[in-house]
C-alpha cells in the first residue's frame, strides 16, 4: 500500500499503535465537531495522477451517464408525505458513473485492504465494517465536467468515504447540511428549508486531490454543485456496512447505474 497511501503521515497498516490510535482520536474529534474528517495527501499525488488517466479511457467510452431527476431521498414517494411536499422537491444531476465491476488496480486494492476498513470503522466507533456484496455498488468513481453535478441527496450508508482523484478548475463544491434528519426524526420542514436555499446551517468545501473524505452520509444532506472549466472533477467512493453482504435493490441498481448485476 505504500506505493499508493502516504503510510508515514497515516499509519493504517499499524492498528493499535500509539499514532494509529492517535490518528482515529484526531479524526473521531473532526467528526463530531464538523460531522466529517478529512485526511489530505491520503492518495500519494503521483497515484491520483496515474488512477484518474487509467479512468479516462473508461469514463470515455463505457461509464454510465447518470442524468436524471430526483428528490432528496431518491425515491419516488415518502409514506406520510403528499407529493407536493417541498422536501420532496425534483433536483438535476449529471456525471459519469464508473461500478465496482469497472474498476481495478489502485482503487480496487485499497477498498479490499482490510486495514482500511480497519481504521475506518474505528473512526466510526463500530466493531467492523465490510465491503458490499453488490458488483455495482461497493466501489464506483465519478467524472464530473463542465456542468455536471450531483444535486440534493441523503446515502443509503450510514458513512460515506470519497477519495478525490482530480479538481476540477472551478465549481464542484461539496456542500453539506449535517444533522438534517435522524433515525427517528426525518425533519421534513428542515428539508424543505433546505431545499429552499434558506438553510443557515449549509457549509461548503473545496477537495484537494489526494483527500480522504469521511462524512455522516445519511443524515448529512449534500450535493456537488456544476463544475466549471474544462478539468473534469474526477472522485472515488467507497461503501462498507457493519454487516456482510449488503447489495442494492436491482431497481437501485438500475437507477445508479443503468443496469442490473
Ligand atoms: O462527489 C462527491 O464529492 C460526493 C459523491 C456522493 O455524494 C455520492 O456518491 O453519494
Ligand atoms: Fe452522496
Amino acid at each position: 500500500m505504500r506505493d499508493i497511501i502516504d503510510l508515514d503521515r497515516y499509519p493504517l497498516d499499524r492498528p493499535d499503535s500509539p499514532e494509529w490510535q492517535a490518528l482515529v482520536d484526531a479524526a473521531q474529534a473532526e467528526l463530531a465537531a464538523t460531522g466529517m474528517f478529512n485526511l489530505p495527501g491520503f492518495l500519494r499525488a503521483e497515484a491520483s495522477v496515474e488512477v484518474t488517466a487509467a479512468l479516462a479511457p473508461k469514463f470515455a467510452t463505457e461509464a454510465h451517464v447518470h442524468a436524471r431527476r430526483h428528490n432528496i431521498y431518491f425515491r419516488k414517494d415518502i409514506q406520510g408525505l403528499p407529493a407536493d411536499h417541498t422536501a420532496l422537491a425534483e433536483v438535476e444531476s449529471r456525471n459519469r458513473t464508473l461500478c465496482a465491476d469497472q474498476i481495478g488496480g489502485a482503487l480496487n486494492r485499497l477498498y479490499h485492504w482490510p486495514e482500511f476498513a480497519r481504521f475506518l470503522a474505528a473512526t466510526m466507533d463500530k466493531p467492523a465494517l465490510h465491503p458490499m456484496a453488490d458488483p455495482l455498488a461497493a466501489l464506483n468513481a465519478m467524472s464530473y465536467a463542465t456542468g455536471d453535478g450531483l444535486n440534493w441527496h441523503f446515502d443509503r450508508s450510514e458513512f460515506t468515504t470519497t477519495l478525490l482523484l482530480q479538481a476540477p478548475d472551478a465549481g464542484g463544491l461539496f456542500e453539506y447540511r449535517r444533522d438534517l434528519r435522524g433515525d427517528s426524526d426525518p425533519n421534513y420542514a428542515g428539508v424543505a428549508r433546505l431545499l429552499r436555499g434558506e438553510d443557515p446551517d449549509l457549509r461548503a468545501i473545496t477537495l484537494s486531490p489526494g483527500t480522504l473524505n469521511v462524512f455522516r452520509g445519511k443524515h448529512t444532506a449534500h450535493r456537488v454543485t456544476p463544475v466549471e472549466g474544462t478539468t473534469p472533477r474526477v472522485i472515488a467512493v467507497f461503501s462498507y456496512f457493519e454487516t456482510p453482504g449488503v447489495r442494492f435493490t436491482a431497481e437501485e441498481q438500475r437507477g445508479f447505474y443503468g443496469r442490473a448485476a
